[in-house]
């Protein structure tokens, strides 16, 4: 799926925090956003979500305005994680009850996720006993699961520590080269950019910049 953003300004209490006339996500790759704190990357994130429809401008999906279809093919995974206080298990299949898949092909993929994220022993665990980074694997398990078309994360290794790290890369990688998934990321992390992404596109007090030289 791509992204054409075009006019977008998006205001929060008269202040405008972001300007963009022109921006497209392509398709089937993985495009890294960076830029300092406070510029707009989460709030840009959100919009393509379709979390915040509070702006001007207009976002097409493929050419087109968000629908249902679009909403289900897509999914973010927040810096601020939220899980349900029910077991990972159950946290990672909700994607896939909403969207009717059988019993056992949910448990199929569940597990399957939670061994190539190598949490399995987390399985049965509450969600809200989980540490900050078993949270963010595991939400990143639950966007997985279902094969979204659109991945957007929002600096999901944040508080990853080295080999989880690399075990959560290489499953986005994955997810955007066997399933020919869009990506987008958040993240400050240079190295992890470079590692990771097609494109850089830099966000500046919510104005899109150059970004030459970045490779
Ligand atoms: N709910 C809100 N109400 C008011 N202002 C907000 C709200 N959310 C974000 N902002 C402001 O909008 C601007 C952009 O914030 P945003 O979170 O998108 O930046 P960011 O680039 O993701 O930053 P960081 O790298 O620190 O995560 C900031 O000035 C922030 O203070």
């Amino acid at each position: 799926m791509d992204v054409q953003i075009s006019n977008l300004k998006k205001y929060y209490n008269d202040k405008l925090v972001l300007d963009i006339d022109n921006l497209k996500i392509k398709k089937g790759i993985i495009t890294g956003i960076v830029g300092p704190n406070g510029a707009g990357k989460s709030t840009l994130l959100n919009i393509i979500a379709g979390m915040d429809s509070d702006f001007e401008g207009t976002i097409l999906y493929d050419g087109k305005s968000i629908n249902k279809k679009i909403y289900k093919e897509m999914t973010i995974v927040f810096q601020k994680i939220s899980l349900f206080r029910r077991s990972v298990y159950e946290n990672i299949e909700y994607p896939l009850k909403i969207r009717g898949v059988s019993k056992w092909e949910r448990r199929l993929k569940v597990e399957n996720i939670l061994k190539i994220l190598d949490i399995f022993d987390l399985k049965d665990k509450k969600a809200h006993l989980l540490s900050g980074g078993e949270s963010q694997k595991v939400s990143l398990g639950r966007a997985l699961v279902f094969n979204p078309k659109l991945l957007l994360l929002d600096e999901p290794t944040s508080n990853i520590d080295v080999n989880s790290t690399i075990v959560m890369e290489r499953e986005i990688v994955n997810h955007n080269k066997i399933n020919n998934a869009t990506v987008v990321i958040i993240t400050h992390d240079f190295k992890q950019a470079k590692r990771l992404c097609d494109e850089i596109v830099w966000i500046e007090r919510g104005k899109v910049g150059k970004v030459d030289g970045f490779f």
